[in-house]
């Protein structure tokens, strides 16, 4: 499994080396000795979650507010459109986004430090993104930005099918950026 960074500061994409032969596939999804060497813990991950998506489907985008939640995002079956948006004021990349193909051929696998807004789009028929949580869930935390703002400008690769009630309510990037 090798790391690489995103260009996004802090962000970190594991790639396993999926093993392949007539049966299908088998492949690591995610080493801790590997984590470890590049100070991800993976002990303080305490809540895995896993979630399907149609075929056009947004999802986000999603931060936390508060000391924030570390996340690794993978995605097991099909593929997804993942994007970060990174929130630290502190941060050289603050503001900044960055767009990840996760699927089920290459198994990329994302950690998300704490302080970054995330969503993603299916790509196939159905999509199943897990991902895992170092803190417990809480939806009083729940901070969101409307997919398709304006300021924030993601170019999402098909056209949208989808969004939750929440996702097609949710606020707008400069209201964020005042409450940073
Ligand atoms: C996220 C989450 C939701 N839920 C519940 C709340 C709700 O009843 C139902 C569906 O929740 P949502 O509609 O918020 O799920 P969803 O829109 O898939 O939210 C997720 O989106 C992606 C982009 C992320 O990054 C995640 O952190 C999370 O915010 O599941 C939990 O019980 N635990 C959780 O960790």
């Amino acid at each position: 499994m090798h790391v690489e960074k995103a260009e996004l500061a802090d962000v970190l994409v594991f790639r396993p080396e999926p093993f392949r032969d007539d049966r299908g596939l088998f492949t690591r999804t995610f080493d801790a000795r590997v984590g470890e060497q590049v100070g991800v813990q993976a002990a303080a991950f305490i809540q895995d979650s896993q979630s399907r998506s149609m075929l056009g489907v947004i999802r986000g985008m999603h931060g936390r507010s508060g000391r924030g939640e570390a996340k690794l995002v993978r995605c097991a079956n099909g593929a997804v459109h993942d994007v970060l948006v990174d929130i630290r004021r502190e941060s050289p990349t603050f503001g900044a986004q960055q767009a990840f193909m996760l699927d089920d051929v290459e198994f990329r696998h994302l950690y998300v430090p704490p302080g970054f807004l995330h969503g993603f789009q299916a790509l196939t028929p159905t999509a199943d993104v897990c991902y895992r949580i170092d803190r417990p869930h809480d939806p009083a935390e729940d901070v969101a930005v409307a997919y398709d703002d304006p300021d924030l400008g993601i170019d999402w690769p098909l056209p949208v099918t989808l969004v939750s009630g929440r996702d097609a309510r949710a606020g707008c990037w400069s209201d964020l950026l005042a409450t940073l």
